[in-house]
């Protein structure tokens, strides 16, 4: 009952004859939207300053108090073009974007013409970006994908999302990048492992918003999985093609 299937072992499942289903394109909108939410909680700062709400931090009014900042101009990096990388591009649109730039296994010329998308290099794209969003899958080619090299690229000022799978980020490197300020911020719906240990370093940080793997969480969209699973299941028990099947 999800899209991802790295979870997987799918060459044994193979090997057994065993079908193996999963539960594409119905989670894209719900994680496009939890997608864009966690981008304006961590670059609005929603969650530090809702604690200040309650701590009693909140005084009286102070210029640059809580200040994040602006998607409206900024140059957006998606890495990763496919079914959600697309839905998270088609939604930011509406933020009046100066440019909108992506890095994928493979060009996408019809998202290009359709949402005014640039086909970058990785590094171009790690050093133009004011914010980036993760939507690639994890495989050996992305694990670790963001390390210390990659975060030395980026701009001081540069908040990083990720929905995608948490093994695509070096944690540990992460945590280095935002503690000695190489990136401004960075919000998590994935980690290593998961759920991310309380005592993980990376939750004693203001600048880095972690949710735990929400993205598919509407009761519309698993539902729809719940039902597409035990339809493939079914159809499996019967010896069938199952509705998606992953091998
Ligand atoms: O991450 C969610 C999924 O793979 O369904």
């Amino acid at each position: 009952m999800s899209v991802g299937f790295d979870h997987i072992d799918t060459k044994e499942c193979l090997a057994r004859k065993i079908p193996v289903g999963f539960t594409p394109d119905i989670l894209t909108d719900a994680t496009a939207e939890l997608t864009i939410a966690l981008l304006l909680a961590t670059s609005r700062r929603l969650l530090e300053a809702a604690s200040e709400v309650k701590s009693g931090g909140w005084g009286t009014w102070s210029p640059l108090w809580m200040c994040g900042s602006s998607l409206s101009g900024s140059t957006v990096g998606i890495v990763g073009m496919g079914r959600i990388g697309e839905a998270v591009s088609q939604r930011i649109q509406s933020f009046g974007l100066s440019h909108l730039l992506y890095f994928s296994r493979n060009r996408k010329k019809d998202v290009e013409r359709r949402l005014g998308a640039e086909f970058v290099s990785f590094e171009q794209l790690l050093e133009d970006s004011d914010f980036i969003i993760v939507c690639c899958t994890l495989s050996k080619d992305t694990n670790h994908l963001f390390n210390s090299w990659a975060f030395k690229k980026m701009k001081n000022s540069a908040v990083l999302i990720n929905s995608s799978r948490g093994g695509v980020i070096n944690q540990e490197d992460l945590y280095s990048a935002l503690c000695k300020g190489e990136i401004r911020a960075a919000g998590l719906d994935v980690t290593s492992p998961e759920p991310l240990p309380t005592d993980h370093p990376l939750l004693t940080l203001p600048n880095c918003v972690v949710l735990p793997h929400i993205g598919s969480a509407t009761v519309e969209t698993r539902t729809a999985m719940a039902v597409l699973a035990a339809k493939n299941l079914l159809a499996g028990l019967k010896n069938q093609p199952l509705l998606s099947q992953v091998c």
